[in-house]
């Protein structure tokens, strides 16, 4: 195939480390000289370009690169016809509605009139129309969460993750906009003949983001013990079951979803099953 895929990841900031390691364990290896714009892979047929988070919108629908990771507050803010391909798991975060600690607060009504400082104007303008609310937008790139402080707007409207910036700034979430985490998104006017690239790079982010969202799990349970135990595992397809070399045993094998973990790993406990292992997988081809 003589096309290469042309992938936007961020310069440097929150999403570069992990956009990186994502197409890593997608097996594909980037050559990354220190402060280059551009690089080429190495055994898949891609070029990454590091741009700014906030250009790559305008860069998708100029078709300049094909496909981007980027935050979907971004994609909210930025470039709401671009389509959400995959959600990628991790740079979670809130975009909220922040007010001073001391202040009174009963509805978002309480912001009519008001002034909102924020990088996210497009989503608040939304979200207070919505909701029949007039403020006056400040529009500030960083530091957001300062403009109270100084006098500059009664409200802010930013990321939250932990809280600790608006807790440091003396502030309060009071309304929650949305939720984003880092998503894969392309090109309207993407060519079919990357199409079939991007899909085969979606097939390979989608065995990866299966594996991290499980665990392999291997047990021995007395045979007297299997139904019980083989009713709570789903395994991909049914467990595996193995007979131990002592009579009477079994080694039972399973996937289970990281979420749920746990609370599985304690009934199977209750249930008979001993010296549970617990193995993670690299990628799950389903
Ligand atoms: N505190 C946080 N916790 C989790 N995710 C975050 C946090 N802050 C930002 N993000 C996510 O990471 C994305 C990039 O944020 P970052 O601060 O690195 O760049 P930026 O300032 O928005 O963009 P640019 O690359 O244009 O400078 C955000 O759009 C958001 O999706
Ligand atoms: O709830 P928290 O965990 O405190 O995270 C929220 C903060 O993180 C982001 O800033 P970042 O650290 O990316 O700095 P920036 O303003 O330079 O982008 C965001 O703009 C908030 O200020
Ligand atoms: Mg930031």
């Amino acid at each position: 195939m003589s096309q290469k895929i042309r992938i936007a990841i961020q310069k440097s900031g929150r999403l570069n480390e992990e956009s990186l390691q994502l197409l890593k364990n997608c097996g594909v290896s980037i050559d990354n000289g220190k402060d280059q714009l551009k690089a080429i892979a190495r055994n898949f047929p891609l070029e990454v370009l590091y741009l700014r988070n906030g250009d790559i919108p305008q860069y998708l629908r100029d078709g300049v690169v094909d496909i981007a990771i980027l935050g979907e507050n971004t994609l909210i803010e930025k470039g709401k016809e671009l389509p959400i391909i995959e959600r990628l798991g991790f740079s979670k975060c809130k975009v909220s509605l922040a007010i001073p600690k001391g202040q009174e607060y009963n509805s978002v009504k309480d912001l009519e009139g008001k002034r909102i400082a924020t990088s996210y104007p497009n989503t608040v303008r939304e979200y207070l129309a919505e909701k029949g609310v007039n403020a006056e937008l400040h529009i500030i790139n960083g530091s957001v969460e300062i403009a109270p402080n100084i006098g500059l707007a009664d409200a802010i409207c930013d990321i939250v993750s932990s809280g600790s910036t608006l807790f440091k700034n003396n502030l309060k979430e009071v309304e929650q906009m949305l939720t984003s985490e880092a998503v894969l998104t392309a090109s309207p006017t993407i060519s079919d003949e990357r199409k079939e690239l991007l899909e085969t790079l979606k097939f390979r982010i989608k065995s990866v983001l299966a594996g991290q969202r499980s665990k392999y799990v291997l047990m021995n349970v007395p045979d007297a013990k299997l139904d019980d135990v083989i009713a709570m595992l789903p395994g991909m397809r049914s467990p595996t079951v193995l007979p131990l070399a002592q009579e009477g045993w079994s080694s039972v094998h399973s996937v289970i979803n990281k979420d749920s973990f746990w609370d599985v790993i304690d009934n199977l406990k209750k249930a008979g099953a001993e010296g549970i292992l617990v193995c993670p997988i690299e990628k799950m081809v389903l």
